[in-house]
């Protein structure tokens, strides 16, 4: 049978197709759609001949009338099965592809294409790497069977089956879906191996894509089938609802809301702004995350005081009488309140008052004198502490754009006001920072500024909010720290410390009181004698303020407390050994005042955080090359002010009777005792020059005297700060004589009268004014005087010696 013969023949010729957009692989069954025309000729040629036809494949799909270059060298001998004939006049046939064959040829063209080939043989060894090839390609068509639903789940069993290479890649060459160009250029790979690496390369690829479809494809199902579920579960939750009658829960809700904003007296703008929220919260779905942060938003219009207003108290003798029952002494801080409760009834209009900052040292009563103030005005009192606020956000908010936002701190403390007019205490306004998130001073000043808080913009609540009738009091430590134009906007009211009497007074009257009453002890049950005042605060508390005073009486009371809990025998009356006894040892020790006059040694007054302190200038010259050298922690300032000191000093050599010469052949060694506590300022001035003076010339320094004052080049007495805490330092050590610049006598008025009385007050203007009080009018021995700090001779009362 000539049939079958064409298997055998490695050359022949025989009737071509030509085939537009498809490759027949080898092995493969598919229907291929024949127009009429040649190629119908040439299938009906092989039907009645040879039963096999050759499959050309055109380069370009979409070439029209292709020569005989446009075809690819190679292409796939089939044989032909059934001829159908389709409804529209085109024709199908079933063709199966068998091999590969090499185009040599065309041998004819009319009326049908022949062509003569020769068949390329293929090899069917499968060594390992093919083996490994073929099992890869496997796995990989596995999973894309599983992915891809347009495959039939058998096609991979089929792959099982296939034992060949070749037959292995055609078969899926032809089941995956590829690019023509693709599958050409299987086709014209002869070697299974090579083509199985394509294959496995495409296959990879392919399952690449499959993979993330499947994925978009399962979130998306599962994004429906939750939507669906929420959708259901509401529809049967509205049902429920209906069933008990109560409707809704969200439209109740936003009912609520409505009536809420219409009853509440809001400003119009606020109003406003408040409805269109509702109304937004309205068009959401209830389960929108939205949903929160609007309904947060209506919270805080809804609970933010805006026309609630305390009425004020303005009787100024009521006011008086709370001031007073409340807080021991503050004449000055009291007196300013006053007056401005004074102002404020006679012109109740006159908003535009100034904004009292109270300055002072921990624990000296400001902020509870803002809540006394509260208290006489009849305002509600809240405080904010601005003590590391560094953000302007936290004043004004954050956009409600952010995640959490929430109105600044200014707002959120309005709210626990609960008025529009509470006094609002700011505290620690020193302790304010800055950085690159902004400064929060900025915002505090349009807090703080008459002429704009009536209308405070706030990030959060996007709404104009009114200040302007609270009363702002601010509280600092220092005035030194205070942004310049906020200080620029404040009056300061100083709470300057209290003095060891002060003290005794508020620990009887409130702190005593309090604390036994937090004790569980009856009033009276208790008694504090003043000694152990005076020694609780002497030698447990070193503060200006009275915090530490109090903690410790708390402690004394405590402890007694729990003697009588334990039914133990338990005192009545507070010794001075009692302290010890329930306090321990002793915590500090005053600086006392030197026991001898001496020579080289000088006090003199500071001014500290906790109040004044007196502070021993130790000086000594010895052999060296005239250098200064100053110890004990001294800031930069008070390293100059001994330059300056020295300088003076040989100036006035020849008056002080000291020989130019030695400062040559001499160093100066300044110390100023308790090194460990820094010490700065050019008040000790005045100070450091007589010390050096007395070392130089020998005379001994009176060790009553206690001085303080700026030194100039040519010895004059500059003034100083802190009058009142460096008198009552030297009072409280004992000292007679304070030695003050003269222009710093108009502080005298803040120094208790008791101090000013029992001690002796010299006001001095120039070097010379302080040597004759402070130093012993010894004759000079300047050739006696080096390395040594006690005179030779006893000295003689002398005419310029103080009076007390
Ligand atoms: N003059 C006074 N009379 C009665 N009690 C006082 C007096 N001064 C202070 N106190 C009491 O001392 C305690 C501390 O005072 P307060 O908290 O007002 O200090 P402060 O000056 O605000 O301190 P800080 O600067 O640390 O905020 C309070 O219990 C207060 O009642």
């Amino acid at each position: 049978m000539p049939d079958s013969v064409t298997d055998e023949k490695q050359e022949f010729e025989a009737a071509a197709v030509m085939l537009r957009d498809i490759v027949v692989f080898p092995h493969m069954i598919s229907p291929i759609f024949i127009t009429p025309g040649p190629n119908l000729l040439a299938i009906q040629d092989a039907q009645y001949k040879y039963r096999t036809v050759v499959a050309l494949i055109q380069r370009d799909e979409d070439l029209d009338e292709p020569g005989e270059e446009d075809f690819l060298p190679i292409g796939v001998e089939m044989a032909v099965g059934r001829l159908l004939t389709l409804p529209d006049g085109n024709n199908s046939a079933l063709v199966q592809g068998r091999r590969r064959v090499e185009i040599l040829e065309f041998t004819q063209y009319e009326p049908f294409v022949k062509v003569k080939v020769k068949v390329i043989a293929e090899s069917t060894r499968v060594d390992r790497t093919t083996k490994a090839l073929m099992r890869t390609s496997r796995d990989l068509f596995e999973r894309c069977v599983q992915l891809d639903r347009s495959l039939p789940e058998e096609a991979h069993l089929f792959s099982m089956n296939i034992n060949e290479p070749g037959w292995l890649s055609d078969m899926i060459s032809t089941a995956i879906s590829l690019p023509f160009k693709e599958r050409q250029l299987l086709l014209m790979l002869p070697d299974p191996a090579e083509r199985l690496k394509r294959i496995n390369h495409m296959l990879a690829q392919e399952l690449d894509v499959l993979e993330l479809e499947d994925e978009i494809q399962t979130r998306v199902q599962s994004e429906v089938d939750r939507s669906q579920r929420e959708y259901y579960l509401r529809e049967q939750l509205k049902q429920i609802q209906n069933e008990l009658g109560e409707g809704d829960i969200f439209t109740r809700e936003l009912n609520e809301l409505r009536e809420k904003i219409e009853n509440r007296s809001l400003p119009e703008e606020v109003k406003l702004a408040a409805v269109k929220e509702l109304d937004r919260l309205a068009q959401v779905p209830p389960m929108a995350p939205e949903v929160g942060i609007i309904r947060t938003y209506l919270d805080w219009i809804l609970d933010l005081p805006w026309t609630e207003e305390t009425e004020d108290n303005l009787d100024v003798k009521h006011a008086a009488e709370v001031l007073e029952k409340n807080h021991y002494g503050l004449p000055r801080a009291k007196e300013r309140i006053l007056e401005y409760i004074a102002v404020r009834s006679l012109k109740p209009k006159r908003l535009r008052q100034p904004i009292l900052c109270f300055v002072g040292p921990p624990g000296t009563g400001k902020t509870s004198l803002g809540r006394s103030i509260a208290e006489a005005l009849g305002r509600n009192f809240v405080r904010l502490s601005l003590g590391g606020v560094r953000d302007e956000a936290e004043i004004r908010g954050h956009r409600r754009t952010y995640i959490g936002a929430m109105p600044g701190r200014i707002l959120q403390t309005m709210r626990r006001a609960g008025s529009i007019n509470p006094l609002f205490m700011l505290d620690e306004i020193d302790k304010l920072g800055s950085d690159f998130r902004g400064d929060p001073s900025a915002a505090l000043l349009e807090v703080l500024d008459p002429e704009q808080n009536n209308a405070f913009s706030d990030h959060y609540l996007e709404v104009a909010y009114d200040l302007s009738r609270v009363m702002f009091i601010t509280t600092a430590n220092s005035v030194g720290s205070i942004p310049p134009a906020l200080l620029d906007r404040m009056e300061m009211i100083e709470f300057p410390g209290y003095i060891e009497e002060d003290k005794v007074e508020i620990a009887q009257q409130f702190l005593i009181p309090r604390q036994l009453e937090e004790s569980g002890l009856q009033e009276k049950e208790l008694v504090f004698q003043r000694q152990a005042l005076s020694r609780v605060i002497r030698e447990y508390t070193y503060e200006a303020g009275v915090r530490s005073l109090e903690r410790e009486l708390g402690r004394i009371c405590r402890k007694v407390a729990r003697k009588k809990s334990e039914s133990a025998s338990y005192p009545t009356r507070i010794t001075s050994a009692l302290v010890e006894k329930f306090l321990g040892p002793p915590q500090f020790f005053q600086t006392e005042a030197e026991k001898a006059d001496e020579v080289g040694v000088a006090t003199a007054m500071a001014w500290t955080e906790s109040g004044g302190e007196i502070m021993p200038v130790e000086v000594v010259v010895l052999d060296g090359k005239g250098n200064l050298q100053i110890t004990g922690q001294v800031g930069e300032i008070m390293q100059e002010s001994a330059q300056a000191a020295l300088s003076y000093l040989k100036s006035r050599s020849e008056q002080l009777g000291i020989s130019p010469d030695v400062y040559e052949n001499l160093d100066v060694h300044i110390h100023i005792p308790e090194g460990a506590i820094p010490k700065d300022g050019p008040s000790a001035g005045i100070t450091l020059a007589a010390a050096m003076i007395s070392a130089f010339t020998g005379r001994r320094v009176r060790k009553e005297v206690g001085m303080t004052g700026e030194i100039t080049l040519r010895g004059r007495v500059l003034p100083v700060g802190g009058v009142r805490e460096k008198i009552l330092a030297a009072y409280r050590a004992g000292l007679s004589i304070a030695i003050l610049p003269e222009r710093n006598q108009k502080d005298l008025v803040d120094v208790p009268k008791k101090a000013r009385e029992s001690m002796s007050i010299r006001l001095v203007s120039h070097m010379d004014e302080v040597l004759d009080i402070a130093l012993h009018a010894d004759t000079p021995k300047p050739k006696r005087v080096r390395g040594k700090t006690k005179p030779e001779a006893e000295s003689t009362p002398d005419s310029a010696e103080p009076s007390a």
